[in-house]
């Protein structure tokens, strides 16, 4: 089932940038069941957290204006396959389609970020998306400490070593945490598409020539 949800509008009270053009990006969420990909998806669009979210898989559509820039999200809220992990669970459709991804795992379900693993290794490996395809990770669900099983420090340093943005959030608490994440996956991706057209900056640089290099030794 495919959703729209059309005219949702915030605005960034940020200075203004001399981007005038209307920039389009497409926002694939990935990660285990029960993580709350849907609730980070609803609060982004609605600002809310409305607890029960039923298993729809959609695409929405949003329009924000960050920085003075028009931005328009199409954002597909994957369904994690009821069966087990497979490397089929990510479809070459979805990763052709995208171009940015945001990984979720719970803080308090470890097998949930043991699959953000193996989805970056796909990812990373896979054909249909460039070398330095633009990932951020999020450990969701901060708000459950005492159950904790993954540190932040963890969590960290795999983005790190992966060359993924990386957020600890509650999507049941705050609103502020969802939007840095979006936010970040939007300059990664401006980035790797600078890289493209070869007007990339020197963090952009260093961002390929280390995925180039990690995706040659894991070969
Ligand atoms: N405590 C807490 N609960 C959360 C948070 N985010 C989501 N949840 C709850 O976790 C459950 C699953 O959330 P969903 O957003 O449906 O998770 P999902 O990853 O989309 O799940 P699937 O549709 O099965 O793939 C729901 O009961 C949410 O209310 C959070 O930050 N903190």
């Amino acid at each position: 089932m495919v959703v729209q949800v059309k005219n949702n509008s915030t605005h960034f009270s940020r200075a203004m940038d001399s981007m005038p053009q209307k920039l389009a990006a497409n926002i694939l969420l990935l990660g285990a069941e029960n993580v709350g990909k849907s609730a980070l998806t609803v609060r982004f669009l609605t600002r809310r957290f409305i607890g029960e979210y039923g298993d729809i898989e959609s695409i929405y559509s949003h329009n924000d204006k960050i920085d003075g820039q028009e931005i328009s999200f199409n954002i597909w809220d994957s369904l994690y396959p009821q069966s087990c992990f497979t490397p089929e669970s990510i479809t070459d459709k979805q990763l052709q389609w995208a171009d940015g991804v945001i990984l979720v795992y719970s803080i308090c379900d470890r097998s949930s970020f043991d699959v953000v693993r193996q989805q970056v290794q796909l990812i990373r490996q896979s054909r249909k998306m460039s070398v330095n395809a633009p990932i951020v990770i999020v450990g969701n669900k901060r708000d459950l400490q005492h159950q904790r099983t993954v540190s932040s420090e963890e969590g960290r340093l795999f983005a790190l070593s992966a060359d993924c943005g990386f957020f600890e959030i509650s999507a049941a608490e705050t609103y502020h945490g969802v939007l840095l994440v979006f936010h970040e996956l939007l300059v990664r991706i401006k980035e790797s598409r600078a890289i493209k057209k070869g007007v990339a900056g020197i963090k952009g640089i260093v961002r390929t020539v280390s995925a180039v290099f990690g995706k040659k030794r894991s070969e």
